[in-house]
């Protein structure tokens, strides 16, 4: 069993975007980030002041934007569109999610896609979809980035998605159908999950739920990818995979924390500095 590390990975990502940032430096270019967060949720803050630093650790400019709870949906609008206006902002992110009053897909359409570095506007879901160039989703686009890694080639292979979400599922399911794998999705309203985890020789599991993912449910020798971030009573983070008994089972493994959360991140950057290439 080897664990996929991605931690490791995301620091090399981390190396080669700073060398980037350095030459558009030269050419007087300093990529910009646009963060908003609306409200006070603690784990988003934290997200929120992770980016921020790694943002600083590489030579990107990151613009926060920090919105009470009672925001309307007119006036983050109209941040938007300054944003969307602004030539030293590259990229737009909006964490998610946002409190329940806001329409976050209306939210999510005004972001120009040009900026849209999440990859969530429909202008670039669809380009996924139809396997042409535009901004990719960081967290499928992280775990496509360590499989290449390790060298694990997705083409043949009988790939099981467990979870459906716009953020991780789907365009999880687009990104490996493009690279030739067999890709069935998998969700809460799927008959007989193990009937279906059992078949895979690649698992990608993201959902929110602990240990869902059970050491009977895995093929020997599968390749698991666990997206799951849960935080548990005891304050610790655990993934969607129960590790400890799926990992003996598998040639490789992503662990939690350390595997796909860190390689969001590296993504989100790596997205926001090409946007800033194609200003
Ligand atoms: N518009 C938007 N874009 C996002 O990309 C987005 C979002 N909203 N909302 C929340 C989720 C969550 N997310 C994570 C990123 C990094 C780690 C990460 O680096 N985790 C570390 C551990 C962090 C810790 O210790 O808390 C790890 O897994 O090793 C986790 C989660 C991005 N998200």
């Amino acid at each position: 069993m080897t664990l996929l590390d991605g931690k490791a990975l995301s620091d090399t990502f981390k190396q080669t975007l700073t060398s980037e940032c350095k030459t558009l430096k030269e050419k007087g270019v300093v990529p910009g980030l646009a963060v908003v967060l609306v409200g006070s949720d603690p784990a988003s803050a934290t997200y929120v002041g992770m980016k921020e630093r790694s943002c600083e650790a590489v030579g990107i400019r990151s613009i926060m934007h920090r919105l009470p709870e009672s925001t309307a949906q007119e006036a983050l609008l109209s941040l938007i569109d300054t944003l969307n206006k602004d030539p030293q902002v590259d990229g737009i992110l909006v964490q998610l999610p946002l409190p329940a009053h806001l329409d976050s897909d209306a939210i999510l359409e005004a972001i120009t896609p040009c900026k849209d570095v999440d990859g969530f506007h429909a202008i670039n879901v669809g380009k996924l979809s139809q396997n042409l160039e535009g901004f990719v989703p960081c967290t499928p686009l992280g775990v496509m980035k360590l499989l290449e890694a390790y060298a694990i080639n997705p083409k043949g292979m009988d790939v099981c998605v467990i979870g459906r979400s716009n953020i991780v599922g789907k365009p999880m399911m687009n990104l490996l159908i493009n690279a030739g794998a067999t890709v069935t999705v998998c969700h809460s309203q799927t008959k007989d999950l193990k009937a279906h985890t059992l078949r895979a020789d690649l698992l990608v599991v993201g959902v929110g739920k602990p240990a869902l993912l059970k050491a009977d449910m895995v093929k020997e020798g599968a390749i698991v990818i666990d997206v799951g971030i849960n935080r548990t009573d005891k304050g610790t983070l655990v993934g969607d995979v129960d590790f400890d008994a799926v990992a003996p089972k598998c040639t490789f493994i992503t662990p939690v924390p350390g595997g796909v959360g860190p390689m969001t991140i590296a993504m989100l950057l790596s997205n926001t500095v090409h946007a800033a290439k194609n200003r």
